[in-house]
């Protein structure tokens, strides 16, 4: 989706101005050729050009006021689950075989394997409603989850903007949890928790998988570009585990088990630069669901026992990578910079013509390097093979990946707030300067790949919040080596 004018003020920011231009214009050409524009001709104007002329410089005020607006990420922050949430594969293996009557031996192996296998570390965390034996999986430990996750990241997010901005100040709220959807809604809780104005507008946006999180960015670009100035957005990016824990056999509802954990980040939004870290530049949304493999890879299902969880397709991998190939020739031209487009535009043609004339062997594909528009890259950090998938895709390097790697691994698939757990990466890492460009990406249910760019206008310490954030008690440790699997 390619940020758009809404029509009204389109018509009026282009078409009036032009015309009352044009008009103005003719007059005074009109009047020079009659001799009539002296100064003692002025005065003998006909009302007619008078009200041409003021109608012209109100058109231009109002084209400036209805021009779009700047859109800003003036803070952000993610929870960090505390460590007797942690599950690693040891306690997950003792958990699960403490369970015969819910999980048997071979689907145990295999959970086990995945999780050896999945790029996730030792201290990922899952809900304490995972810890029972058998797991909770009732509405009020789901609300406990929520509560935790969803108000730790808000509280995190305003306690770095105490002195501008806090929560009573919020006019817009878009809350995104793909799993589950109670009433009244999650964004309700946060309205209840924090007492949000009445006038407060809110949006729960539910079933959108992991790349909910730029879809809510992009919602919400939408409406501050048009609503009053200083007008601000949070928004509540999560995913609540505790109802979702399978206890099956189907390997493909099992993989969630090994890959979700806890997760939540909360962003707030401007139109208003004020105290503004980031200003949000294009926002790109490709939605394959109309073909219907991707519209059932990842799944909501029933098992045949009944049980309900998510079932993530064996083409999840490959389905994004499609996906993405088919954001990137959207987001590609938007970001670019022109040199790079040159570059690509006459290998593709040649490719092109290659392939009209039938020379499939000679037509090379050529990949713009994305490296000349973008100094960071927030891949969802969907599981090792979608980050891999990625990585490919774009020609990146092990380095540009680094910090969807390492928060796969520190924190696992957080599902839509992944991508802000990779922001504070690379900002804990002390890597984002003035000016830097960040690509964020993200790849979920429906199927959907979404990405928004963003250029950081001042950094963390500049800002006075450089704790680290969800790696303040880890960030010295990574990036960790991971092991080459065959
Ligand atoms: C799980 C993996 C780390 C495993 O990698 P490996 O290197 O071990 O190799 P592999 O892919 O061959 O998988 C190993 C074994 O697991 C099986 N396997 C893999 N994926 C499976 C699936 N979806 N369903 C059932 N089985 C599956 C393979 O068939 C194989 O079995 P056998 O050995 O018996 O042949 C990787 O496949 C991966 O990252 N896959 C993508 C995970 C994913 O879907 N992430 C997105 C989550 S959804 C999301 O993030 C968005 C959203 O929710 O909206």
């Amino acid at each position: 989706m390619q940020e758009s004018y809404p029509h009204a003020s389109f018509v009026l920011s282009s078409f009036v101005p032009v015309l009352l231009g044009v008009a103005v214009a003719a007059a005074a050409l009109f009047l020079a050729a009659s001799g009539e524009l002296t100064a003692g001709g002025l005065r003998s104007l006909p009302p007619f050009y008078v009200v041409v002329a003021a109608a012209s410089i109100i058109a231009a005020k109002l084209r400036h006021m209805c021009r779009p607006k700047e859109v800003y990420l003036v803070e952000y922050g993610c929870f960090r689950p505390r460590p007797c949430y942690r599950a690693p594969v040891a306690t997950c293996r003792e958990h699960a075989q403490l369970m015969p009557e819910l999980f048997d031996q071979q689907s145990i192996n295999f959970m086990m394997r995945l999780m050896e296998r999945s790029g996730l570390g030792a201290e990922t965390c899952v809900p304490l409603a995972y810890h029972y034996i058998p797991p909770d999986q009732s509405l009020e430990a789901a609300r406990e989850e929520a509560e935790l996750v969803i108000f730790s990241a808000i509280d995190e997010a305003f306690a770095k903007t105490t002195s501008f901005l806090k929560p009573a100040d919020v006019d817009v709220l878009v809350l995104n949890c793909s799993v589950l959807a109670p009433t009244p809604s999650f964004a309700d809780m946060v309205v209840n928790r924090y007492k949000l104005r009445p006038d407060v507008r809110t949006f729960n946006l539910s079933g959108m998988g992991c790349s909910a999180a730029l879809v809510s960015v992009g919602l919400v670009g939408n409406i501050l570009r048009v609503a009053p100035p200083g007008t601000r957005a949070l928004i509540v990016s999560t995913e609540i585990l505790s109802s979702t824990y399978y206890t099956g056999t189907d390997p493909s509802m099992l993989l969630p088990n090994c890959l979700f954990r806890m997760g939540a980040a909360a962003t707030i939004l401007s139109n208003s630069p004020e105290g503004a870290r980031f200003r949000l530049g294009p926002v790109v949304r490709t939605v394959t669901s109309a073909r219907d493999a991707d519209y059932r890879c990842v799944y909501m299902d029933e098992d045949d026992k009944g049980n309900t969880a998510i079932r993530l397709s064996r083409n999840l991998p490959a389905t994004a990578g499609r996906a993405l190939r088919d954001n990137v020739a959207a987001f590609a031209p938007l970001v670019l910079p022109s040199s790079e487009q040159v570059r690509v535009a006459l290998p593709m043609l040649k490719r092109k013509l290659l392939l009209l004339l039938g020379r499939r062997a000679e037509a090379r594909l050529c990949r713009p390097d994305f490296r000349t528009a973008f100094q960071h890259f927030c891949i969802h950090a969907g599981g090792r093979g979608v980050i891999n998938e990625a990585q490919d895709g774009l020609g990146l390097t092990d380095d540009d990946v680094e910090a969807s790697r390492m928060t796969l691994h520190r924190f696992g698939n957080t599902s839509s707030s992944s991508v802000l757990y990779e922001l504070a990466y690379t900002e804990a890492k002390g890597r984002m300067k003035k000016g830097d460009r960040v690509w964020m990406v993200s790849f979920g249910a429906g199927f959907e790949c979404n990405s928004v760019a963003w250029v950081c206008i001042k950094t963390g310490s500049a800002a006075g919040n450089d704790d680290g954030g969800p790696w303040a008690d880890s960030i010295k440790r990574y990036p960790v080596h991971l092991p080459v699997l065959a």
